[in-house]
């Protein structure tokens, strides 16, 4: 199925809409496909998928359960293989996760009996990274996530937003010129989330990465993506492509614009019906 690139109409807020800056590519997925099983019971999971994410863009996907979401993440990560098609990271074709890619995940990952310090350096620890440069790369992602006051905390004294940032941090100071977050905030209260995002999407705009997203919000996506890319079920592939047009210094503020209610039904629009799609088979 082919991808439907869909341009929302411009608002006169969208006055520096980063459709005006060249685009380069970052990571390029083609024709990536994900199979699970042997032969005679091959369980057609992912794809093929054709998806260029560009330098500096925040993009996002959203899909229904079970679409192929992570294991989309896990491919372009390098955590695991395409079974089919090629995934490349700044023209290089990538086998194992690459220098420059950061991963965070849903599940609170952070290290129960480690010190919010040492769970921030345990990545460069263990790469046997000198430790003045540890010690300078955690001071900043500690002052940067606000968690300066909390070095020597331990996880369990934490919230689960605080313990999210840990896990943020963690990925920050490793310096990621690619980061990708599946269902980061997931686990957070409604206004948590929103704040997390702003945080997101301050990291984003400070350090220049380039943000890939899965999550489950639609008003995340919406929120937070300079471009939305809505999964079919599985098998998942791009049923659509949104460009939100948001100015690259927003914040969650612009929940509260028009602009952002044509954005969400848009995809709700699309969502809906794969969703259907995966209630109808579950039910019968
Ligand atoms: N290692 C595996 N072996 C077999 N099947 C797998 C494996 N990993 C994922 N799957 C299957 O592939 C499909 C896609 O899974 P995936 O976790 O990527 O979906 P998702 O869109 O992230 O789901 P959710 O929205 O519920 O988190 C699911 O049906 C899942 O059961």
């Amino acid at each position: 199925m082919k991808s439907e690139h869909t341009v929302l109409a411009a608002e006169a807020l969208l006055q520096d809409s980063p459709a005006t800056t060249p685009r380069v590519p970052h990571a390029v997925l083609q024709g990536v496909t994900r199979k699970f099983g042997k032969a005679g019971s091959v369980f057609h999971a992912l794809g093929p998928i054709d998806l260029t994410l560009y330098q500096g863009e925040f993009f996002s996907v959203v899909g229904p359960s079970g679409c192929g979401k992570s294991t989309l993440l896990d491919t372009l990560s390098g955590l695991a293989s395409p079974s089919d098609g090629t995934v490349q990271f700044e023209n290089r074709e990538v086998k194992g996760v690459p220098d420059g890619v950061g991963v965070v995940f849903q599940e609170d990952a952070s290290f129960p009996w480690l010190n919010v310090r040492d769970n921030i350096s345990f990545t460069l620890r263990m790469r046997g990274m000198e430790g003045a440069e540890i010690k300078r790369r955690v001071d900043y992602a500690l002052a940067f996530m606000g968690l300066k006051d909390f070095a020597t905390a331990y996880p369990a004294q934490l919230s689960g937003g605080m313990r999210q940032r840990v896990c943020i941090a963690r990925t920050l100071v490793q310096q990621p010129r690619l980061i990708l977050l599946d269902e980061p905030f997931g686990a957070l209260d409604q206004q948590t989330r929103l704040l997390m995002g702003d945080e997101l999407l301050r990291l984003w705009r400070e350090t220049g990465a380039t943000v890939l997203l899965i999550t489950h919000a639609l008003d995340e996506a919406a929120m937070l993506s300079d471009r939305v890319g809505v999964m079919s079920s599985r098998p998942g592939l791009f049923i659509d492509i949104v460009e939100t047009g948001w100015p690259r210094d927003r914040d969650s503020r612009v929940v509260s614009t028009p602009r952002f209610g044509e954005v969400n039904a848009r995809l709700w629009e699309r969502l809906r019906v794969e969703s259907l799609k995966v209630m109808g088979a579950s039910h019968g």
